[in-house]
């Protein structure tokens, strides 16, 4: 089977090695599609690589029936629609670290141009004037920074900007005191960030709550003469109350890579002499090109190959340790799953997954994701998967809870999945054997230990001499034959259970047949 892979915006031919080299992926750059084509043409590809041009919007998300991966070469992802890419169990991954140094080194070159004036002088001397009074500009040594959005890009403008000798006042929702007294910053509220500073830097990501965090009252508060640089993202700042406050001679100067509306030729916000721009250049460097375009392409290979992606969006990261110790245990919980929602016939209302022994100390998020991958298998598909696993279970109000018990019943490690329905709760537990590997080892309340894998036969009988022969015999009859057989009691004579591995999958006709014996009261087939 051959992948394809779409690139609809301009990246680095280097840096897509990955994606060249790799055995059975074709990739196609067409990087002036209109959203109509786009629309169109994703049916056919199994992801799509973008950089900020490409708006990927729900339409074309629901239209990419094979569409597994989106990747974002670059950091900000609010061009991708990642509710939809959610729903469609569409992974979106993005290269957080690639261009960080080149975001940095422009907005420090806009900062350091804004103050001196050097576009506006440059414009000036290209029609031949030497105007040297027009374009006095101030120092930024001693004067204060603010920088709004402490993340990567936010931290290295902050080290650069101290050593042209500024101040620096910075705000970010998870930056510390003490963190910042070790960055050698001040530490504030955005408030208290926007009165202090002479000059303000925005390096937040564009969100719900970052929309308009710099509005016409947030203009009002800070210092008259203020300058703003924006690398970051157009929406961050309201364009409307940036224009007035510069008219009104609040803000002095503004230097803007970014604009709500991009391409942005036509921009009132571009009229004014004290704005200075680039359209949206901050990552455009060979290197941070070549390093986002590297990254994005591993990715894609590595979820096309069956691998595990580093730096997904819309699914939390696991670190390489944590993998290292769950990893064996996906298999299994998808297993636990998927047996489950054989045995249960009615409506899934709750979940609960207990984890012992050796789980009790690790992050198990991902392995209930697995669970419930298997939980809702039989019903989506190969729909569902890591990413839209917990939201299809969400959206059906199934109730997920995850629990740590220190009761192992034994074994080193346990994983007791439980499904809550009308009519009661169904479990089953299964274990990690050491060179082993998985077990199914509790049935309802029946001990077994069966690898959860091939075709299994679950039959509730009453516990009568000769059932087991009978069930054996037709299954004979049937052509059908038994690998493995194990057997569980309530007591002598009353409720108990049989887990048959057997080598094909058994049919209505065959499960018709044994039903119909004596004694046999209910007959379930599965493939797990
Ligand atoms: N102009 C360009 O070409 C480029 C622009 N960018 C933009 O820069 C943004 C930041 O990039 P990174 O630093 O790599 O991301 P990051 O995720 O490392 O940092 C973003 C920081 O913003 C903080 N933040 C979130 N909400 C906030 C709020 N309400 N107030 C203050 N801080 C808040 C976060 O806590 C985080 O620390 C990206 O999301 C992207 O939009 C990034 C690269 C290039
Ligand atoms: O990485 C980001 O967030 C950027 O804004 C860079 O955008 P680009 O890939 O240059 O279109």
């Amino acid at each position: 089977m051959t992948f394809r892979v779409l690139i609809s915006d301009p990246l680095s031919e280097d840096g897509i090695f990955p994606l060249r080299e790799a055995e059975k992926i074709e990739v196609d750059m067409i990087t002036d599609l209109t959203p109509e084509q786009l629309v169109e043409k994703i049916k056919d590809y199994d992801a799509l690589l973008v950089r900020s041009q490409t708006k990927v919007t729900r339409e074309i998300i629901a239209q990419g029936e094979k569409l597994k991966i989106i990747g974002r070469a670059g950091v900000g992802v609010d061009n991708i629609d990642l509710e939809a890419a959610t729903e469609h169990g569409v992974i979106v991954v993005n290269a957080p670290d690639g261009n960080t140094n080149s975001a940095a080194e422009h907005s420090m070159a806009m900062l350091m141009s804004l103050a001196r004036k050097i576009p506006q002088a440059y414009n000036a001397l290209m029609q031949k004037k030497w105007d040297r009074k027009s374009y006095v500009g101030v120092e930024v040594k001693g004067k204060t920074l603010g920088v709004i959005g402490m993340g990567r890009i936010g931290r290295e403008v902050a080290m650069r900007a101290k050593g042209q000798r500024m101040k620096i006042i910075a705000y970010d929702p998870f930056l510390t005191e003490d963190k910042a007294e070790q960055l050698g910053v001040a530490y504030g509220s955005v408030e208290d960030v926007i009165k202090a500073a002479d000059f303000i830097t925005m390096h937040t990501p564009l969100l719900e709550e970052t929309k308009h965090l710099i509005d016409a009252k947030a203009f009002e508060k800070m210092k008259d003469g203020v300058q703003i640089v924006n690398c970051a993202r157009g929406g961050i700042i309201d364009e409307d109350a940036l224009y007035d406050a510069i008219v009104s001679g609040k803000v002095a100067g503004a230097a803007l890579d970014v604009f709500e509306e991009e391409p942005a030729t036509d921009h009132k916000l571009l009229e004014l002499p004290q704005v200075i721009a680039t359209p949206h250049l901050g990552a455009s460097t060979v290197e941070a090109q070549e390093s986002v375009a590297i990254d994005v392409s591993h990715d894609v290979v590595r979820l096309l190959t069956g691998g595990l992606v580093r730096n997904p969006v819309n699914l939390p990261s696991v670190s390489k340790d944590l993998m290292l110790k769950i990893e064996p245990y996906f298999y299994l919980a998808e297993k636990l799953g998927l047996f489950l929602t054989h045995s249960t016939e009615e409506v899934i209302e709750e979940i609960t997954i207990y984890y012992a022994g050796e789980l009790y100390e690790v992050e198990v998020t991902p392995l209930t994701r697995n669970t419930i991958k298997g939980l809702l298998k039989r019903h989506f598909g190969d729909h569902i998967n890591d990413v839209n696993a917990a939201y299809l279970a969400e959206q059906r109000g199934i109730v997920i809870n995850e629990q740590k018990t220190s009761t192992t019943k034994g074994f080193t490690n346990l994983i007791t999945v439980e499904v809550k329905t009308k009519s009661g709760t169904k479990t089953v537990a299964g274990t990690l054997l050491n060179g082993l590997g998985a077990r199914i080892v509790k049935v309802e309340e029946y001990s077994v230990d069966v690898v959860p894998e091939g075709h299994l036969v679950f039959i509730h009988h009453k516990d009568q001499p000769g059932a087991i022969g009978k069930v054996g015999s037709i299954l004979a009859e049937h052509d059908i034959n038994i690998a493995t057989m194990q057997v569980g009691r309530a007591g002598v004579g009353g409720e108990a259970i049989m887990l048959l591995t057997v080598d094909k999958l058994l049919d209505e006709a065959d499960i018709k047949a044994l039903t119909e014996l004596p004694d046999i009261n209910k007959v379930t087939a599965m493939n797990l």
